[in-house]
């Protein structure tokens, strides 16, 4: 196991945002957290990223009580993060730099993490000459290329349109590697089922419900999507 949640209240000043919140996340797995609007997703992703303390519990990282930020845990938002003013190539260097990997290395690795995102050939645009999925893509090979053991990941693909954002859901599954942690937060069910192990579904101040999804992904049970949705407080959904 990667990160333990045990118990764990969170709260902005004495307003609890989550409370008593017990979740194993299994090392390699990609976690879907899910919930309605206002619930509480980034709220959660916050907290395992070390950016929000908990009020009560404990939440720990292999171990140890999670205390701050680590470049073990790195976070990738919908929000275009990239430095403008940077190559694609330096901004999918910088995490290799902060861990103090030696130029040409840095370099090398760099445009092999941008070859693997489908960029070869682009590594020296600057992120104003790529498109909105392209930057999405330059952002997914600098936090993978960091190395870091667990990706926390807040509605990555949210503003990206329909057909762009299932190739990076597919690209993500593709690239990633099963011994990296992924907490993947999305309000959108089909995205939840198509790239979690599991999906934890948030409501109610607390965990509504945990739900395992079977491989292979893309064939999600019609009942698996119901329970989803139910735990979202959704209508009842017919399936035939
Ligand atoms: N910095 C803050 N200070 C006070 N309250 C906050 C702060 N950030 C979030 N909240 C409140 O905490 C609750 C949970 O917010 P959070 O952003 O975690 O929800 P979310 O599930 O990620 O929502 P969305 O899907 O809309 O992004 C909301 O009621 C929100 O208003």
């Amino acid at each position: 196991m990667t990160l333990l949640l045990d118990a764990v209240t969170l709260a902005y000043r004495d307003r609890p945002v989550l409370e008593g919140v017990d979740l194993e996340i299994r090392t390699g797995e990609i976690l879907v957290i899910a919930g309605a609007s206002g619930c509480g997703k980034s709220t959660l992703l916050r907290a395992l990223a070390g950016l929000l303390p908990v009020t009560s519990g404990r939440l720990l990282d292999r171990g140890e009580p999670v205390r701050g930020p680590s470049a073990d845990r790195a976070l990738m938002f919908q929000d275009d993060a990239l430095l403008p003013w940077r190559s694609a190539r330096r901004n999918v260097e910088l995490p290799l730099a902060i861990r103090g990997m030696p130029r040409a290395e840095r370099t090398s690795r760099a445009d092999e993490w941008l070859a693997r995102v489908g960029l070869a050939g682009l590594e020296l645009r600057l992120p104003r000459d790529l498109s909105g999925g392209q930057r999405q893509r330059v952002q997914l090979a600098r936090v993978l290329a960091g190395g870091p053991r667990a990706v926390l990941m807040d509605e990555p693909f949210g503003a990206l349109d329909p057909q762009t954002r299932r190739e990076m859901q597919r690209l993500l599954v593709e690239v990633w590697n099963a011994e990296t942690t992924v907490v993947f937060v999305t309000h959108d069910v089909e995205e939840a089922l198509t790239l979690g192990d599991r999906v934890a579904v948030l409501g109610g101040g607390g965990l509504a419900d945990l739900v395992e999804i079977p491989l292979p992904r893309t064939s999600a049970d019609p009942s698996l999507r119901a329970r989803v949705l139910t735990a979202l407080g959704a209508p009842a959904l017919e399936t035939t």
